[in-house]
């Protein structure tokens, strides 16, 4: 197998720069190396070495809406913003309810090879919200999916989620909840306040993802069962998780990037580009969850990477769908309003994006220390080097991203999978 020699990295951004020797997959040696003849050399030249990011929460779109995005280029995405496993929702079409369908999206992904692509499995059949999926049967196919999550859709009945924390305990497995309570959100468009009355928008309460984490967080407790939130939006549910940490319930969170930059005031420019769900919120909303992700009370970013067609975007607000692409501006986003802020420095960057999604995920072999015999999963990051975003110019099919032409800080310079370099230079390798 390949040898490369990773020279001059700062490991976590600390210290002095070190040579870091990859050869069959993992780190071989860690020190002031001699070149090996053979080997691959990446000049490092004092960047930032962090271990591959893990995306709890991705939309790869394949099957059923491959005009969007399709496994292939959603992994190339991946690998390009420095990830080395990501979460695909179950919110396809056909639905991955059934082995058949997450035994398809894991076998592409392992065919393509950029990064480990894990199907999510859906919680209810077609999300529908009503009867438990095959979830016995989707853990133990060659997929062996360990999240269920009906995304898009709250499994808003509290029987059924509860029958599914249950099921899911004797799995071992977790449920990642979208939580939004439908009867609060019915025609909702905006985050409801000020902004939203004033264009004429039907608002999205807070309340409405408060009330299901609060009840998930009690059902959960009673079930003994793993809880996952998605994407975290407001003040509230940041006390309410805090209240049910406190108590030892064993429930872990994600925030976006987008949540944590952006606001409702984007809803000025009526381009649904910005329409997201849960949807942008306010400035002391931002505040607050930029806080719990330093604090830890948020657990990790997750990128909600949600491609769009064209004729999903480019419409009126109202007919628009929601959700934006994330996968290649992940880290430029946390580094801008987590590191450059001084919230977070490269160990908490590495924590957020690789460390505790891969423990909250159950994968052996991410988020690992970067240390001799640990597999070679990592990422390597300009931290001086900003750039533009291009939606047209990103891997993706589809284009719908909120930051068209925004400068931003870091750049991933490579990425390596099991020692196999797969992005580099902004290139696929
Ligand atoms: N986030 C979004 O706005 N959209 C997601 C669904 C979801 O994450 O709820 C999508 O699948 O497009
Ligand atoms: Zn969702
Ligand atoms: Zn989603």
């Amino acid at each position: 197998m390949s040898t490369t020699v990773i020279r001059g990295a700062r490991l976590y951004g600390d210290g002095d720069p070190v040579d870091v020797l990859v050869a069959d997959g993992i780190i071989a040696e860690i020190g002031h190396l001699a070149v090996p003849g053979d080997a691959e050399v990446i000049d490092a030249g004092g960047q930032v070495l962090l271990p591959g990011f893990v995306d709890l929460h991705t939309h790869l779109r394949e099957p059923g809406r491959e005009d969007a995005e399709t496994v292939e280029t959603g992994s190339a995405a991946a690998a390009l913003g420095g990830y080395t496993a990501v979460f695909a929702m179950a919110n396809t079409d056909p639905v991955a309810d059934n082995a058949l369908v997450v035994e398809h999206v894991w076998r592409r992904g392992r065919e393509i090879g950029l990064v480990d692509v894990h199907p999510v499995g859906a919680v209810t059949v077609g999300l529908r919200g009503e009867r438990l999926a095959e979830m016995g049967t989707m853990a133990k196919s060659v997929a062996g999916v360990r999240i269920f999550s009906d995304d898009g859709h709250c499994v808003a009945d509290p029987l059924v989620m509860r029958r599914a924390l249950e099921y899911s305990t004797a799995l071992g497995t977790v449920i990642a909840q979208h939580a939004e309570e439908p009867r609060l959100t019915a025609g909702a468009q905006a985050h409801e306040g000020e902004r939203a009355s004033r264009l004429g928008y039907a608002g999205w309460p807070a309340s409405a993802e408060e009330s299901i984490v609060a009840r998930d967080c009690v059902l959960a407790r009673h079930a003994g069962a793993r809880l996952h939130v998605c994407h975290v939006s407001t003040t509230g549910t940041v006390d309410v998780l805090s209240w049910a940490k406190g108590l030892g319930i064993d429930v872990s969170a994600e925030v976006t990037p987008h949540h944590l930059l952006l606001t409702d005031e984007r809803l000025e420019t009526y381009d649904p580009v910005n329409k997201v769900n849960p949807p942008l919120r306010s400035e002391p909303d931002v505040d607050r969850l930029r806080q719990a992700l330093a604090d830890g009370v948020l657990d990790c970013v997750a990128t909600d990477h949600a491609p769009h067609a064209a004729q999903d975007k480019d419409c009126e607000w109202q007919a628009a769908r929601p959700g934006m692409l994330g996968l290649q501006t992940a880290l430029s986003i946390v580094v801008e309003t987590m590191v450059r802020t001084g919230l977070l420095d490269w160990r908490g960057v590495a924590r957020v994006m690789s460390e505790r999604p891969a423990e909250i995920a159950g994968l052996p072999d991410q988020g690992r220390p970067l240390a001799v015999g640990e597999p070679a999963n990592v990422v390597l990051v300009d931290p001086d080097a900003e750039w533009t975003v291009r939606g047209a110019e990103l891997a993706s099919i589809a284009a719908n991203t909120p930051y068209e032409g925004m400068r931003l800080p870091a750049v991933v310079s490579a990425t390596l999978l099991r020692g196999r370099i797969t992005s580099r230079e902004g290139k696929i390798v």
